[in-house]
């Protein structure tokens, strides 16, 4: 069984996308090519774009642009496709015709507040879904705050409120657990507090976008809730798991306007009222596969139909630049060989800051000020590891936050969502009937097991604590949900290497939100006429640094560059977060407010 594994001219500038689509004998929004449509894509002529790194932000760049007739060639590292999003086959595990066991660098939700990347999805075409790959999620309908050490777990409704749970979901025990856990919850935070945070919710709701954005920005949620103040209840509950649990940034350094527009109103309190939402999608969505298996293969296939190359195996180096443009990019195979120049008419940069950033030279980072500014962003860790286990172990139907856990671990099981699958059926050597996904989000605490950091741990060690504090959460009030004899095998992604050792490295880590990121984070577009950029760190509305971004980011960087052609072809749309009307009124009078120098009106201090 695995575990530690090895890995694993310019004419058509001018094309407009419906006429493209009509040309291709597709309606708006459709698909796949007819052939004299992929003759056309085929003539020389067309204008060719190099967009660098194939991961969601990558991907959703070709995307729209082979809609739109562009010749798009996508360079990636990998030789799969999918950047952090997607799966790996755990070597070695196939038998009997089945296919490998699935892994992943981290378990994937498509929060129901998600637009754009959901508009994507549903022009992936997949055989029986009339809505392509979109129709492969699937709500999830529960979260399960897990507490340690003996106390009773929540079970949080993710459910719009109009929506009534299942009869079948009520049981005695549900129903014991629920009372136990409120009661448990309310007798330990105190009232007081209680009353200051939802206070400090309605500051946030009220307050206009220039307060949000220079004030807010400023000031970290553990600040803002003032959480240093409060009880440990408080902290745990509001400040580190809305935060460092869900998007691996500490609440004591995240910023407030992040956290409070995107976590706090756009995820709970808006997805809970159903507003701004995907359709009907409830709260949290997940896909009823392996990501790529339900997604990113699906999604190669259709933009190979559409005409677009892929160049796998291959590491870019350097964006060349003179006399005001980008002249062609220096890319080598993945193992260091074959160094060459690649050019195209525009670039598109889709990588990772942590790696954009060390491509861009000194020449290129003077052309445009706001390339040296991404030096100040920060990521940090955020890895997965799967649990292969003998016996089905839904344990909710949604995701585990468990709350008390040092590393901030979260957990989902996946084989629940899985319906078009039969996991032992069709995974591994037929003994597994279940992956248990988990993340840690701090890697930098102390554990329970062996009182290292996750950093400090070698990787088999860092498996045994992640369990030991997974059971801390879920075996407790009477219940074991997870058994040590259960357990067949794990899988981490190798692009962490170094662990127990005095140099631990992470390859794929995730941009974090401090305070003032915001204004250290650049816009798609460059003051360097055919170079742009992507990537869930580039400034979008939605803000956090997730796949909703990466492809808002790159519907930005395609209409950049569809302006920078003078094109008339029809330009990507981009759906910005749901404003609530009811707000409108009183974040106008902050407006005034803050213009006078004046607190938010429910601004008490
Ligand atoms: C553990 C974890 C769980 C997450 N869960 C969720 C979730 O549930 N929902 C959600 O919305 N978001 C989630 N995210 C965030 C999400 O994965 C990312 O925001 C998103 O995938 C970023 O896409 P991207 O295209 O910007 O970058 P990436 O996915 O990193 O893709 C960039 C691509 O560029 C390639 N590349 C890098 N350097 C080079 C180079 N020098 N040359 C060539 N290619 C290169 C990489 O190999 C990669 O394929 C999670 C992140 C982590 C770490």
């Amino acid at each position: 069984m695995a575990t530690d594994h090895a890995q694993q001219p310019r004419p058509t500038a001018g094309h407009s996308r419906r006429r493209f689509l009509t040309a291709a004998g597709g309606a708006v929004g459709a698909t796949v090519l007819r052939p004299a449509a992929r003759a056309a894509a085929a003539t020389p002529s067309r204008r060719s774009v190099a967009v660098l790194g194939g991961g969601v932000s990558g991907l959703s760049a070709a995307h729209e642009l082979a809609e739109r007739g562009y010749a798009v060639t996508v360079y990636e590292y990998y030789d799969i496709l999918g950047g952090k999003a997607r799966s790996m086959d755990v070597p070695g595990t196939a038998a009997g015709g089945r296919k490998p066991l699935p892994g992943e660098h981290g378990f994937r939700f498509f929060p129901g507040f998600y637009r754009n990347l959901p508009d994507t999805m549903r022009r992936i075409p997949f055989p029986g879904n009339a809505g392509g790959v979109h129709g492969n999620l699937r709500n999830a309908t529960e979260e399960l705050f897990a507490r340690g050490s003996g106390r009773p777990d929540l079970h949080f409704p993710l459910r719009r409120i109009t929506t009534q749970p299942a009869p079948g979901d009520i049981t005695p025990s549900w129903i014991r657990d629920q009372i136990l856990s409120v009661l448990d919850v309310g007798t330990r935070l105190p009232a007081h507090e209680v009353a200051y945070f939802a206070d400090r919710l309605l500051v946030h709701l009220t307050s206009c976008d220039a307060r949000r954005e220079d004030q807010w920005e400023k000031v970290a949620w553990w600040d803002f809730i003032r959480a240093g103040e409060m009880s440990t209840e408080y902290q745990t509950l509001l400040g580190i798991g809305q935060t460092r649990n869900l998007v691996a940034t500490r609440a004591e350094v995240a910023s407030t306007r992040t956290v409070g527009r995107v976590i706090i109103e756009a995820l709970i309190l808006w997805g809970l009222l159903g507003r701004g939402m995907d359709g009907d999608a409830d709260i949290d969505r997940v896909l009823n596969a392996p990501t790529s298996e339900a997604w990113i293969d699906p999604w190669e296939a259709h933009l190979r139909s559409l005409g677009v190359d892929f160049v796998t195996g291959t590491q870019v180096l350097e964006v060349g630049y003179e006399g005001g443009r980008v002249t062609g990019v220096r890319v080598a195979a993945r193992d260091g060989g074959h160094e060459r120049t690649v050019t195209a008419d525009h670039y598109v940069s889709a990588m990772p800051v942590e790696h954009a950033r060390v491509t861009w030279g000194r020449a290129l980072r003077a052309a445009d000020p706001q390339l040296g500014r991404c030096d100040a962003l920060k990521t940090d860790w955020m890895t997965g590891v799967m649990f292969y286990l003998r016996t089905p172990t839904p344990v909710v139907h949604g995701h585990i936050n468990c709350l008390d856990s040092p590393w901030s671990v979260t957990a989902v099981g996946q084989a629940q969502f899985w319906d078009v699958r039969d996991f032992s059926r069709d995974y591994g050597d037929g003994r597994a009937h279940d992956c248990l996904s988990a993340i840690i989000s701090e890697w930098d605490k102390p554990g329970i097991l062996y009182g290292k950091t996750a950093k400090e741990c070698t990787r088999d060690e860092i498996v045994a604590e992640l369990w030991a504090q997974l059971k801390d959460g879920l075996n407790d009030a009477g219940k074991t949900t997870l058994r040590d004899e259960d357990r067949l095998g794990w899988f981490m992604d190798p692009a962490v290497t170094g662990l127990g050792g005095p140099d631990p490295h992470n390859r794929e880590q995730l941009l974090i939100h401090p305070t003032g990121t915001l204004h250290h984070r650049p816009s798609a577009q460059t003051t360097i006429p055919n170079f742009f950029l992507a990537g869930d760190y580039i400034r979008t509305d939605v803000d956090l640094a997730t796949m909703e971004g990466a492809n808002e980011s790159a519907r930005r960087a395609v209409n950049a560059l569809l302006d920078a052609d003078r094109s008339d072809a029809e330009r990507c749309r981009v759906w910005e977060l749901y404003r609530p009307p009811e707000m409108e009124p009183l974040k106008r009078i902050d407006e005034l407010r803050y213009r006078l120098g004046l607190p938010n009106t429910f601004d008490l201090g």
